[in-house]
Parts: C-alpha cells; sequence; structure tokens
C-alpha cells in the first residue's frame, strides 16, 4: 500500500465518543498533528452500516473527510470474548443502550458490562474469561484514497467493574500480565499498551 505522509496541520478525528477523542488527542499530540473532532466541525455521525471494523472505521473516515475536505481518522473498536465467540465485536458500542445522562447523551456501559458477564456467568464459574480489545483506525484522505492499521490488546474480563478512567467497557478489562484494569491505570500507561497505541504505532509508521 502506498502512504501519503500528513503534513502538519489540520486533521478531523472522525469520531463522536469523547473518550476515544481524548485518547487519539494524546496519541497525536507528539506528531504535531492539530486534530479538530467531528463533533466540534458539527459533522453528521454515519450509520455503521458494515459488518467489520475496517468497514465501519472506512465509513466514519470517508464521511468526515467528504463533509469537512480534511484528511480524517476513524477509529471502529470493540470487545471480541473468547467464550462468546468474539461477540460483542463490531457490535460493543450497540450493547449500551443510548441513554441520558445529566442532560447529555451517552450509553449505558454498566449495563452493556453486565450483559457480557451475564453470558458469561451462564457458562458456568470456569468460563473462559480471556477477551480482547481490537482497534481499528482509517484515514481517508480528499482525494479518495484510505488506508487501514488494525490493533489488538489481549487481556481477561473481570467483575465487579474497577476504576473510574477511561471510558467504556475499561472498568472490566485488565490487560494480560497486569492485575489492574485500564479504568484503574493512568492514561498513558494505557496509551503504552492498549489496542489503540498498536493501532497508532503501525499508523505512525505508514504515515508520519
Ligand atoms: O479503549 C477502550 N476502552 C473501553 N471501551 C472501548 C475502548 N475502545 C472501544 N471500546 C468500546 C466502547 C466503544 O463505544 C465501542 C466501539 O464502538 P465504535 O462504534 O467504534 O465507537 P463509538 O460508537 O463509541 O464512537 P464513534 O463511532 O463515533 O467513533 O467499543
Ligand atoms: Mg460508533
Amino acid at each position: 500500500m502506498t502512504h501519503r505522509k500528513l503534513a502538519p496541520g489540520r486533521l478531523v478525528i472522525a469520531s463522536h465518543n469523547a473518550g476515544k477523542v481524548r485518547e487519539i488527542r494524546a496519541l497525536l499530540a507528539s506528531f504535531g498533528i492539530d486534530p479538530v473532532s467531528a463533533g466540534d466541525l458539527g459533522l453528521p455521525e454515519p450509520e455503521e452500516t458494515g459488518t467489520t471494523f475496517r468497514d465501519n472505521a472506512l465509513v466514519k473516515a470517508h464521511a468526515s473527510t467528504a463533509a469537512s475536505g480534511l484528511p480524517a481518522l476513524a477509529d471502529d473498536s470493540g470487545l471480541e470474548v473468547a467464550a462468546l465467540g468474539g461477540r460483542p465485536g463490531v457490535y460493543t458500542a450497540d450493547w449500551a443502550e443510548r441513554q441520558w445522562f445529566e442532560g447529555e447523551k451517552g450509553r449505558d456501559w454498566y449495563m452493556a458490562m453486565g450483559k457480557v458477564e451475564g453470558l458469561l456467568a451462564e457458562q458456568g464459574p470456569d468460563v473462559d474469561r480471556s477477551a480482547a480489545f481490537v482497534c481499528t483506525l482509517a484515514l481517508a484522505w480528499p482525494d479518495g484514497h484510505a488506508e487501514v492499521f488494525e490493533g489488538r490488546a489481549a487481556g481477561s474480563l473481570t467483575w465487579p467493574p474497577r476504576g473510574t478512567l477511561g471510558f467504556g467497557y475499561d472498568p472490566v478489562f485488565i490487560p494480560a500480565g497486569k492485575s489492574l484494569t485500564y479504568a484503574e491505570i493512568d492514561p498513558a500507561e494505557k496509551h503504552a499498551i492498549s489496542h489503540r497505541a498498536d493501532a497508532f504505532a503501525k499508523l505512525v509508521a505508514g504515515v508520519f
């Protein structure tokens, strides 16, 4: 694949998830890239009609670049639970219902984590609790070219949820070789080991 080099300047983060946008901003900070989020620009949130992380990341990246005329970086990610045959996978966000919290629209992550745990519990106390977070980044250019980078982080699920940092399913995910959840470790430490950091390292090698 031919990579284009991203010049320091404007880039759209094609995500409406505040937790993700915060992480991507932190990961971009050291590269002189000045990102603006799709939400900041008032860009619409496209429907994620794909059945793979790759397809959805491309849908989101192309939608933002078409609407803004700027290169756009999208992230489609999710949790694959081994004992659930890889579910919720590409449907990870959908398992958390949209709800209003303190006047802001968000998702009910506690309910979603409970749903995963309920399905694991049905398989008995010795169920395999291993899981992996997946992150697929798509970078789309105004001329229609796009490239995709995939990252993974292995780990296991714990219950009940622990920690208040991060976002989404972080309170139940313990990365491999660690004892604390993603929501209990410093954001900088999450950025050193996460699925998003893994995908990001490949993006950096390709386009920066
Ligand atoms: O580091 C993570 N820590 C915890 N949970 C995570 C993480 N990474 C992805 N996840 C979960 C939550 C997220 O909502 C879903 C991805 O769904 P996904 O469609 O890619 O994102 P989204 O709908 O929340 O925002 P958007 O599409 O606007 O980028 O997987
Ligand atoms: Mg989404």
